[in-house]
């Protein structure tokens, strides 16, 4: 066959390959834990914006949940703050958390900007609006670091009544408590209580690693597809380690609670967010509660 041809086929196989996936998650919630590098660098920013926009556009009902990327810590030492630790954790005190609220709704505003000028109208809000995320203090090993909240309840309804607007809601993790302090959110946290809350389909993170491994100093170990089973056995025999640990704690307390899949993506490659889901293969892991494989397509 002409070389052309062939060229055309393939782009045209590519399409074709992302139709059931179109079809299965039509107007199926996926929730996109946005963060780490991807935030940091600009091209990679306007990709994970296209992404997402694009998921919207084929008939998904894409939410993000962001964090403030190096931006908090960045304007913290702008502003000639001197960043307090307790045993090696960072305290977020009162002017701390000043600091994170403005640029997290800088943050917020940015990315809203930016699918906007894509055709696509989101709505930026944070976890104060509509009593979206209600807080308690959380400690950390025992420890009091401040304003640091963890969610113990979501207000699903202004998700669903700005999905069915069809807005795109782009939420960042702050949160009130029941004295109406405001407290930040772990984004990882936030995202995975969204997304139970409201049932996703998908939780997608972005981080800045590959995916899980079997065994973590051997990148070829990346392990595409894992079960919630396999992932208490790797935990247990001490194969996830820093802060992969809290987030496969996440993912599994997401299907645990009604979320179909979880798929850990490496934010660093563009485009990460499509080539995972409208292809069979996907480039991350993808966590999914039992045996079945159930999105797979002949390979
Ligand atoms: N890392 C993987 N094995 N990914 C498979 C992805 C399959 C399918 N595209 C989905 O979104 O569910």
């Amino acid at each position: 066959m002409d070389k052309n041809m062939q060229q055309y086929l393939d782009k045209a196989q590519v399409l074709i390959e992302a139709l059931p996936y179109i079809q299965r998650f039509n107007r199926k919630i996926i929730v996109v834990k946005y963060g780490g590098s991807a935030m940091v660098d600009e091209e990679l920013k306007k990709q994970v914006i296209e992404d997402v926009t694009l998921l919207k556009l084929v008939g998904f009902k894409p939410i993000i949940v962001h964090g403030g990327g190096k931006e908090i810590s960045r304007w913290v030492g702008k502003v000639g703050m001197e960043p307090q630790f307790i045993n090696g954790l960072r305290v977020t005190d009162e002017e701390t958390m000043e600091v994170a609220e403005m640029v997290l709704g800088k943050v917020n505003k940015s990315l809203v900007q930016m699918v906007e000028e894509l055709g696509v109208h989101a709505i930026g809000i944070s976890g104060k609006d509509g009593g979206l995320l209600k807080v308690e203090k959380k400690l950390s090993n025992g420890e009091d670091i401040g304003f640091v909240g963890e969610v113990r309840q979501v207000n699903t309804d202004i998700i669903y009544d700005l999905l069915e607007k069809d807005f795109l809601p782009i939420i960042c993790p702050v949160g009130l408590d029941e004295h109406y302090n405001t407290y930040n959110i772990n984004a990882d946290d936030a995202a995975c209580a969204i997304a139970r809350a409201v049932k996703a389909e998908k939780l997608a993170f972005l981080t800045d690693i590959e995916g899980v491994y079997k065994d973590p100093s051997d990148p070829s170990t990346l392990i595409s597809e894992l079960r919630v089973r396999e992932a208490r056995k790797l935990m247990a025999e001490g194969y996830i380690e820093g802060g992969m640990l809290p987030k496969l704690q996440n993912c599994i307390d997401a299907i645990e609670n009604g979320v179909s899949r979880v798929h850990i993506l490496d934010g660093r490659i563009a485009h990460c967010l499509l080539l995972e889901i409208f292809t069979n293969k996907g480039i991350g892991t993808a966590i999914l509660h039992g045996e079945e494989s159930r999105y797979y397509h002949g390979e």
